[in-house]
């Protein structure tokens, strides 16, 4: 039965996730991009599962701190011109109401704020039953649990910038077998996740690296692109055409990992001809030990994650 998803804390990854929502409520993708046969199912390939159609909301509650970005989203979602469903959109002392007058809770706010924003008075009744999906890095379920109602249902998610375009890579925390919950929630889950992009379950004890790879990986990429572009504005290209060719040589490359389940050491030899100029390049990344960079940059990553959450001001009222 179609539902009211209530976004907390609707910032840059709430945008993401609601707007690549929108889109798929207003342009479902083809059956076949998520079909067993055509979707990818080789090592690389994601959640196939398909969901219940009626497992996707239909009405949509926001909030957020400021007034001024208040404004800035009604006219980001309601200014479509009537196209789709309605976005409300609230300020932060309307949180406990707004989660009140909804079925799933997708919590988006900075995670040293969630114990001030989960242990609000009259919160744990709003939440009684509901599902409660948080985007948070290094704030772990066990934590969470500690801040809602028993009956509340607390999912992890790690979700990516590119979900705003559909191209996201979600992981979600793997659901109890037990629960009688479970398939309902599971179908919940897919069905927001699925069509975002890519979408799998994970067991939670990955999370920290998942944030690495997939939640702050867009912005490694984009480093590494920039990097290439610059090198060829050295080398003449104009900015623009510079920026087009990394952008779309990084696509391929991925989508072939991804497409074929070929390993990329594999992909990059095919690209190296003995004697040519991709090996004088390889050498050079070598030279600068950007494989260990790169690993480490993750390496880093992971374990400042995993103190994210750690820092959250924990108020001593539970009302
Ligand atoms: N950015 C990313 O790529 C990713 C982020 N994440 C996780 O997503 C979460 C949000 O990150 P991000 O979107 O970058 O952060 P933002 O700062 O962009 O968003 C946080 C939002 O919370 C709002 N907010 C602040 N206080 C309250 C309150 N009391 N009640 C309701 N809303 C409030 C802010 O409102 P206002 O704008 O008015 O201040 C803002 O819109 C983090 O926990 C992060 O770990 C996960 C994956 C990727
Ligand atoms: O930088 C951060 O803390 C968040 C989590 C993953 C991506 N951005």
């Amino acid at each position: 039965m179609p539902y009211q998803l209530c976004i907390l804390g609707c910032g840059t990854m709430g945008v993401a996730v609601l707007s690549g929502v929108l889109d798929n409520l207003r342009a479902p993708n083809p059956p076949e991009q998520h079909d067993e046969d055509s979707a990818p199912s080789t090592p690389m390939g994601s959640m196939i599962l398909e969901a219940a159609p009626d497992s996707l909301p239909d009405r949509f509650i926001t909030t957020v701190n400021r007034l001024e970005t208040v404004k800035k989203l009604r006219r980001t979602f309601n200014d479509l011109g009537g196209l789709g469903p309605t976005v409300q959109v609230r300020q932060a002392t309307e949180n406990v109401k707004s989660v009140a007058e909804s079925d799933v809770i997708l919590l988006c706010c900075k995670p040293q704020l969630a114990a001030l924003l989960l242990l609000a008075p009259g919160m744990s009744e709003a939440l009684e039953g509901k599902l409660l999906i948080s985007i948070l890095a290094g704030t772990t379920i066990s934590m969470m649990r500690e801040w809602v109602p028993a009956s509340c249902t607390v999912v992890r998610s790690m979700p990516n910038t590119p979900s705003k375009i559909r191209e996201g890579m979600t992981v979600l925390s793997t659901l109890p077998p037990s629960d009688p919950k479970t398939p309902l929630n599971r179908d919940i889950l897919m069905a927001l996740f699925n069509p975002l992009g890519k979408c799998r379950f994970m067991d939670e004890k990955h999370f920290d690296a998942v944030t690495a790879v997939c939640g702050s990986g867009p912005a490694f990429v984009c480093l590494v692109l920039e990097a290439m572009a610059d090198g060829g504005v050295m080398m003449g290209l104009p900015r623009s055409e510079a920026v087009e060719l990394a952008a779309q040589t990084m696509q391929g490359a991925a989508r072939m990992v991804l497409q074929t389940g070929i390993h990329p050491a594999a992909l990059k030899d095919s690209v190296t001809t003995p004697g040519g100029c991709t090996i004088a390049g390889l050498l050079a990344l070598e030279d600068g030990r950007v494989r260990s960079t790169v690993a480490r940059c993750i390496q880093a990553t992971t374990m400042h994650a995993a103190g994210l959450g750690k820092s959250a001001p924990s108020p001593v009222i539970k009302d």
